[in-house]
């Protein structure tokens, strides 16, 4: 899948969307709330399936807004989306979801927990009830806390039983808002692990996101919101494919080193003080690396620096990414 940028103010079709091989498609997808404010703006996504699809924007950007119009908690105002390949409502039995943690019991245990929010479903069937609490426990890794009371597990474990309790029936997509949000750094990396491996069990998992890196570590395509609009959808890769690969080079001698990039036929180079950067266009670094020193510079750190969604961001939009607001 190529990387689509879309332009401020691109006119945005509401056809009925079709796609039946994408997990989720969105045409014009719109939401006004009262008092005029457009929270999501004529929103064309695709969500192939199989995807770990993150859904990257500063706070504020829509994320939330349209992940409650894809699960049919919040009218839409305009357009229209499909769901693994059909109206939401029919796809939504296949579909596990953490919008807002569910509330737990925190004298109950995890296994307890998970029993109780299976039986507020009207269509878990009761039969199986304690073998699929225990499947989802297993999928999550909490097969060994099960018996726990949850205001003893940790952050990371809570928010696994929040996932474990999407889990409960077969599942072709998950979708979690912010999963990470509020999370400590291990929980944070137990909750990113988890989701990729429930994506390697083949389940499309499409997951909202205010940081960059995490995206960039957890996803293999992306879409990134700004104020209510798309700016771009892709691969990882393909987002950031039009973007230049630089050179960074750590020397106390940055004006003679920039001075080599030069002769070398380098452009953009910057002399940054510590460091000089430049494009490295089709240059092999080690070949710069040998012209530094042929000439006597003294090179402490050499790096070749890929352009990270940060860079996309801000060369779609002229703008930082700014994650509080
Ligand atoms: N019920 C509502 N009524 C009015 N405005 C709303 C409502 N819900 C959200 N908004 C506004 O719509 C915009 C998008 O909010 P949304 O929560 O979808 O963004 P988000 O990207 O999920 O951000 P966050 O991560 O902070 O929740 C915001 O400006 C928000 O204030």
């Amino acid at each position: 899948m190529t990387a689509v940028m879309h332009e401020a103010g691109a006119p945005s079709g509401a056809a009925p969307p079709s796609g039946a091989d994408a997990a989720i498609v969105t045409r014009g997808l719109t939401k006004r709330f009262k008092g005029g404010q457009v929270a999501v703006d004529a929103l064309d996504l695709t969500v192939p399936r199989g995807s770990v699809f993150g859904f990257l924007g500063p706070n504020g950007s829509g994320k939330t807004t349209t992940i409650r119009m894809l699960l049919g908690l919040v009218a839409p105002t305009a357009g229209a989306h499909t769901v693994l390949g059909m109206p939401p409502v029919q796809a939504l039995p296949r579909v596990g979801a953490v919008v807002e943690g569910p509330a737990f019991y925190p004298y109950l245990s995890g296994a307890a927990n998970l029993m109780r929010f299976d039986a507020a479903d009207p269509t878990a069937p009761r039969a199986t009830a304690r073998r699929r609490v225990a499947d989802a426990l297993d999928r999550v890794g909490l097969s060994g806390a099960a018996g726990k009371r949850y205001r003893n597990y940790s952050l990371g474990m809570r928010q696994r039983l929040a996932i474990a309790a999407a889990l409960l029936g077969p599942r072709e997509l998950l979708v979690l808002d912010e999963p990470t949000n509020g999370l400590d750094p291990q929980g944070t990396r137990e909750v990113r692990a988890l989701v990729k491996e429930i994506a390697a069990d083949g389940t499309t998992v499409f997951v909202s996101s205010h940081l960059l890196a995490e995206v960039e570590q957890m996803c293999t395509h992306a879409a990134i919101m700004r104020t209510g609009r798309l700016v771009a959808q892709g691969t990882i890769a393909s987002l950031s494919a039009g973007l230049a690969v630089r050179i960074q080079i750590e020397t106390p001698d940055a004006a003679g080193a920039a001075r080599v990039l030069d002769r070398l036929g380098l452009t953009d180079v910057r002399d940054e003080g510590a460091q000089v950067t430049a494009e490295l266009g089709g240059h092999a670094p080690e070949r710069v690396n040998a012209a530094l020193v042929e000439d006597g510079i003294a090179v402490r750190g050499l790096a070749v620096v890929r352009p990270s969604l940060e860079d996309v961001f801000v060369g779609l939009t002229g703008e930082g990414f700014d994650v509080d607001g």
